[in-house]
């Protein structure tokens, strides 16, 4: 084997496609996968580290009309934050078709940005247009990359931020209070912050829900809530569920997942039914897969709320990876 090219963070950050390419050549993914059916792609494995919360993850995927497959392997490990590490550490190896390793890339930018992507083309395909009011559960890694992807494809004029541990919501409120021309808050209650959100991403690493619907009114919920419920969210609002990406987690409540209203769509119908403690525990039905709400625009009721479960593809890394070593062919080739 010739010498591996690896690419560390900076590399990655240096080489990372400009925000509306990497968004088309994901919807393109997405369609791919869904409509064309010419990704292969198995549900990936999740083994969870005794007595933790912890898990090793591993994602192959192939993508033949890029010439590529490859496999991200992340470590998902909540704890890290208390260390000060990244709570999600990985790499992604991508090999050509004929079986030759191109080159390997640290994953943790990719992640953050790959499946805030996600979140922004499900709600272009299914929030209303003119969304001016977000909310973000969690103040993470995932809440400062939809923020950032969310806040290019709407016009908001506030974006509301909760966050168990409020004092780190205010922090990513100033770290990002020049991102765009909106009012940028923090909210005291899971509550308050959906008040009329058009759009809410929930972006925690919560497992279980603590609070139920019947334990409090709307409007005076504790901040202890770590889950959202049918009395947060606004008829006609839009839901990114992008934590709980395993049977025994949660974020939302069984009354938002079996509400009669609720129109679910996912990034992969398999894997869901296999991977999300929301759908499995509460016994919903999800409907739709992303790519095929890409290439056929879902008609919906104004009344509906729509909800994109978001488990994340290896499918997603594995382009953006193929998009990272392409800039840097393309930057070898003219020097
Ligand atoms: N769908 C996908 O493709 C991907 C999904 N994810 C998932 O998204 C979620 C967020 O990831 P990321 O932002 O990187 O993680 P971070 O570790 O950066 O942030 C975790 C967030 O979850 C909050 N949180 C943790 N435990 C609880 C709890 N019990 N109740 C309420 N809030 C809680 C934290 O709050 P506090 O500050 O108080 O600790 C923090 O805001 C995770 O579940 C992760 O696995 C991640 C990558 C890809
Ligand atoms: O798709 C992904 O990379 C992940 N989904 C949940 C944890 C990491």
């Amino acid at each position: 084997m010739s010498k591996l090219l690896h690419f560390c963070a900076e590399e990655v950050t240096r080489l990372f496609p400009p925000f509306l390419v990497h968004l088309e050549a994901l919807k393109e993914t997405m369609i791919e996968y869904s409509v064309k059916e010419s990704i292969v792609q198995p549900v990936r494995q999740q083994l969870t580290v005794p007595n933790t919360a912890d898990r090793f993850i591993s994602m192959p995927a192939c993508v033949p009309s890029r010439g590529v497959m490859g496999i991200k392997v992340i470590c998902a490990v909540p704890s890290n934050k208390e260390k000060c590490l990244p709570t999600h550490l990985g790499c992604i190896q991508l090999y050509g078709l004929t079986g030759e390793l191109l080159c390997q890339m640290d994953a943790e930018e990719i992640t953050a940005k790959r499946t805030a992507i996600c979140s922004a083309l499900a709600s272009k395909a299914l929030a209303n247009p003119d969304s001016k009011i977000l909310a973000v559960i969690g103040a993470g890694v995932q809440a400062e990359s939809h923020i950032q992807a969310l806040s290019q494809l709407f016009n908001f004029s506030e974006i509301r931020v909760w966050n168990r541990t409020k004092s780190r919501a205010e922090k990513l409120v100033r770290e990002l209070h020049d991102v765009g021309n909106f009012n940028l808050c923090v909210s005291d209650t899971v509550g308050s912050a959906c008040s009329d959100a058009d759009i809410v991403c929930t972006v925690t690493s919560s497992s279980e829900p603590v609070l139920f619907k019947d334990h409090v009114k709307p409007g005076q919920l504790s901040y202890r809530v770590t889950v959202l419920f049918k009395d947060h969210v606004k008829p006609g609002a839009h839901v990114n569920v992008v934590g709980a990406s395993s049977p025994t987690t949660r974020e939302v409540g069984d009354d938002l997942m079996l509400s009669d209203n609720l129109v679910i769509v996912a990034d992969c119908l398999n894997a869901i039914k296999l991977e999300s403690g929301d759908v499995i525990q509460s016994g919903a039905a999800p409907h739709h897969e992303l790519g095929h709400v890409l290439h056929f625009p879902l008609s919906r009721d104004p009344d509906q709320i729509t909800l994109f479960k978001n488990l994340g593809l290896a499918c997603q890394d594995v382009v953006t990876a193929h998009l990272i070593y392409k800039q840097y062919l393309s930057e070898s080739t003219r020097s």
